[in-house]
């Protein structure tokens, strides 16, 4: 994924002709368009294609079973044309080799995730998280997801993985997180959702949030 605003949209609308229409409108001022199970679950692995002609496609599956079937998925996902895949941590090595394995066959990338943003995800990922993001760096993964409602973990999951692993970092704006306070504590992207597809200028919402980083 090639840097240049810093932001990746979370579409998460459940129909096609919406998620098409803001994918549209906002297409200039992301990096890449993430998609998970509302809108696939609605509307087929055939919208990755699709959304993939505008901007490269991250598939939120958050994998999380034995390696043959993150093997399987993974497969799945590359096929229907998405960039990369976004899988757990902490199901274990193995798992997540086998996601690393067909990525690198696919030549796509893969991210893990470390400590959730919402409130629950400090109940059991955040006494692991470092640990997960050091199998991450260890395993070959592209890069981490890290909570931009807490910069300072951002900061302290940076220190682990070194410069060279990407963070990518989910919690602005409905969450409470501030895009530009955890792009200074060390993420490379923001993924922001709700203050952009919800808006009534989704292009507006998201030109705002590229200003506010000046990544
Ligand atoms: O810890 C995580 C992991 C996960 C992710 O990015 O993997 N996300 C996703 O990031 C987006 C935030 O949306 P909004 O809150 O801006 O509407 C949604 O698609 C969430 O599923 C998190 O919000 N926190």
């Amino acid at each position: 994924m090639e840097k240049k605003n810093c932001l990746i949209l979370a579409l998460d609308v459940t129909d096609r002709e919406n998620a098409l229409r803001i994918a549209n409108e906002v297409s200039e001022y992301v990096d890449s368009i993430k998609v998970g199970y509302p809108l696939v679950l609605g509307e087929g692995l055939g919208i990755v294609k699709e959304l993939a002609e505008l901007a490269p496609v991250i598939a939120d599956f958050k994998v999380a079973d034995i390696p043959n079937t993150d093997r399987l998925i993974c497969e799945h996902v590359f096929n229907a044309g998405a960039d990369a895949i976004i899988t757990h941590g902490f199901t274990g090595r193995d798992s997540l080799d086998s996601c690393v394995k067909v990525a690198e066959e696919y030549d796509r990338d893969v991210y893990v995730v470390t400590e959730m943003s919402h409130p629950g995800g400090v109940e059991f990922f955040r006494p692991v998280a470092e640990t997960i993001a050091q199998m991450a760096a260890d395993a070959g993964a592209t890069g981490v997801v890290a909570p931009a409602t807490r910069p300072e973990r951002v900061r302290d999951i940076r220190k682990i993985i070194g410069d060279d692993l990407h963070i990518i970092s989910p919690g602005v704006g409905a969450q409470g997180g501030s895009a530009a306070d955890v792009i200074n504590a060390g993420a490379d992207w923001v993924i922001v959702g709700r203050s952009i597809y919800n808006s009534n200028s989704p292009a507006d919402a998201a030109m705002k949030i590229c200003n506010e980083m000046k990544c």
